[in-house]
């Protein structure tokens, strides 16, 4: 079996009594970039604050680059090169582009290298070079979501998650969005990307999982991209 990168193997996990992932059980391998799909309100955000250690699991086990890192406090999991990029405005409104993702590179590996990793965010989204200066509260959705994701490479993943990234964003930005983060793929990171449009996925997930009722209800694969029919018969039973 190829190594793995991330094992999660029968997740329970949810809010106060009322749970969301039953039972999930998932693995990826060493290099494979996955997509992530669902309908609203079925556990995928809630599945990645369980990995990433923002909400504690109740039973199960998340093994990362074969280390067992359930349940360890958020910190050190981004530490160890798990990060992930929440959906919606997760900025400091007040502090400027440039800021905002120095914090993304708090741990000590990363903030040796954070002029570095800065100019590698600026060469990647260029429209956040113009504004390095511009405080987050007065940029457009495209740009925060620039910036979000600009945030996460700070901290040099291993695997970046990326929690609907064109949430709200047009037919252009998302074109712009899907090249950036091919490009980030091709440097080397792997990823997991939910997303409702299948389309996005399509030319960078290598396989995609449906994420029903808090467990992987079924799942597809496709060497050198995925089939847009698939993936729509996948997701509502019909092309
Ligand atoms: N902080 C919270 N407290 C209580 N319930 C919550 C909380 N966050 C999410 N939930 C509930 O958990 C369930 C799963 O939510 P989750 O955000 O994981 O779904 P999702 O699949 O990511 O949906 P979407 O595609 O809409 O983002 C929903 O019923 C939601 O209302």
């Amino acid at each position: 079996m190829a190594e793995l990168a991330l094992d999660v193997r029968a997740l329970n996990a949810g809010y106060g009594r009322v749970p969301v992932l039953h039972g999930i059980s998932f693995a990826i391998a060493k290099g494979e970039n996955v997509g992530l799909i669902g309908p609203n309100g079925h556990g995928k955000s809630t599945l990645f604050r369980t990995l990433s250690g923002l909400l504690r699991a109740w039973s199960g086990t998340v093994t990362f680059l074969g280390e067992d890192i359930t349940n360890r406090p958020a910190a050190e999991i981004v530490e160890r090169g798990l990060i992930h990029v929440p959906q919606g405005n997760t900025l400091f409104p007040d502090l400027t582009v440039q800021e905002n993702l120095s914090l993304g590179a708090f741990a000590k590996g990363p903030r040796a290298e954070r002029r570095r990793s800065i100019e590698r965010v600026f060469a990647l989204f260029p429209r956040l070079a113009e504004r390095r200066g511009q405080r987050c509260r007065t940029l457009s959705g495209g740009e925060r979501q620039m910036v979000a994701i600009g945030c996460g490479l700070m901290g040099l993943p291993n695997l970046l998650i990326l929690d609907e990234p064109t949430l709200g964003l047009s037919p252009k930005l998302k074109t712009d969005l899907r090249d950036a983060v091919a490009e980030i793929i091709r440097s080397g990171v792997q990823t997991i990307i939910v997303e409702q449009d299948p389309e996005f996925l399509q030319t960078l997930a290598t396989r995609i999982l449906l994420v029903s009722e808090g467990v992987v209800h079924t799942e597809i694969s496709g060497a050198g991209g995925l089939e847009h029919k698939r993936i729509v018969e996948m997701y509502f039973g019909h092309a």
